[in-house]
């Protein structure tokens, strides 16, 4: 007799679980919300004990700010939905039959949908007996890598048999990386209107407090910058976006820098965010409408924000390449 929970399959599988952080699934405050609810009550992202927490996050901030948020994500929001989870997608597709036809591809957000435990259930239904966990963060962070992780091999608990699991680790100074970001910050310029002065690099800010406590997020984007700029042989400012709440963040602060630019006698700038894989609600309103709005409001002449790597020719090579490394005694042929 064959217990119903064994999948039945001719060979096992090998699935890859591409993750990035999440989105609500739809612009508007309701579901604004509960997402917001679910990432910010994740202790990896705020680290105040919850007995403090929660009566701030209940009292106060679930209750602005979702109208605020759901403006932001109505302006970038597209025919296919919110552009992490539709870039996301297409990145899985395109990785679709990079890694031959026992390989599944597959993809999931951390808050919101489509859930990891759901994907991880549907990678096993279908056979999958070895799983690459891929959290789509170059630069390693509690707050992304830890808690994307944490909550994959929290699925795994119910399971009497567990598929075999590895993790993606960072690869914010990997050459490939590197590679295709010159690549696309090199063609992303070229097809300006403008040279610009400066590039400046903005990465998603944390609070000073993760650094201290020894999360490397920090070091990592610096030296992500130090090697871009040392591949297109010119300077790469850095800056850290999106603070939240009251702690003291990672500086400088992407705002302040932008308004502070012009004034210095540089009036033209291109922005870059290597730190996401896929372009979002921060780079498309935060940076490309708001930060337009900074710079040119604080004297600036010319803006542009380049596009993440997202699902472009050269992005998707990179992640092949990533990827198939750490697939390698599974899979022998890319
Ligand atoms: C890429 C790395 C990211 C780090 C590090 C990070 C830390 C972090 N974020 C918040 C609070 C918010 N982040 C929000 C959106 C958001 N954050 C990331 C990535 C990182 N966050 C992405 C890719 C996105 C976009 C999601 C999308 O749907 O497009 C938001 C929601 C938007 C808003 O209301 O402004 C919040 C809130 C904290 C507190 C934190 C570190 C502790
Ligand atoms: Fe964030
Ligand atoms: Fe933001």
């Amino acid at each position: 007799m064959k217990p119903d929970n064994h999948p039945a399959i001719p060979s096992p599988r090998i699935g890859v679980l591409l993750i990035n952080l999440g989105t609500p699934d739809a612009p508007e405050a309701g579901a604004v919300r509960r997402y917001l609810a679910e990432f910010l009550s994740d202790r990896r992202v705020v680290e105040i004990p919850p007995i403090a927490w929660q009566p701030i996050l209940r009292g106060i901030i679930l209750r602005t700010r979702p109208a605020k948020s759901a403006e932001a994500y109505r302006q970038v929001w597209g025919d296919d939905g919110s552009p992490l989870a539709a870039i996301t997608k297409r990145q899985a597709e395109g990785l679709r039959d990079a890694f031959g036809k026992g390989v599944l591809v597959d993809w999931a957000m951390r808050y919101g949908n489509p859930g990891i435990a759901d994907r991880l259930n549907a990678m096993k239904a279908a056979g999958c007996e070895r799983i690459l966990i891929a959290p789509l963060y170059p630069q390693y962070c509690a707050a992304t890598t830890a808690t994307a992780n944490d909550a994959a091999f929290a699925a795994l608990e119910g399971m009497r048999w567990q598929p075999a699991m590895r993790t993606l680790p960072p690869y914010y100074d990997d050459p490939a990386y590197i590679g295709a970001l010159k690549t696309s910050v090199e063609e992303g310029i070229a097809a300006l209107n403008f040279e610009p002065d400066t590039i400046l690099a903005s990465f998603h800010g944390m609070p000073e407090r993760t650094l201290e406590l020894g999360d490397p997020y920090h070091c990592h984007c610096r030296k992500t910058a130090r090697l871009l700029a040392d591949a297109l042989g010119r300077d790469v400012m850095v800056a850290f976006q999106s603070r939240f709440g009251r702690a003291k963040w990672l500086e400088p602060a992407t705002d302040t820098v932008l308004a502070e630019l012009p004034g210095k006698g540089i009036g033209k700038v291109a922005v870059v965010t290597p730190g996401f894989s896929a372009d979002c609600v921060e780079t498309l309103e935060e940076i490309a409408i708001r930060g337009r709005e900074t710079f040119l409001e604080s004297g600036g002449t010319d803006f542009a924000a380049l596009p993440c790597l997202n699902a472009s020719a050269v992005g998707l090579a990179m992640l092949r390449t990533i990827l198939h490394r750490e697939l390698a005694g599974w899979v022998d042929a890319a």
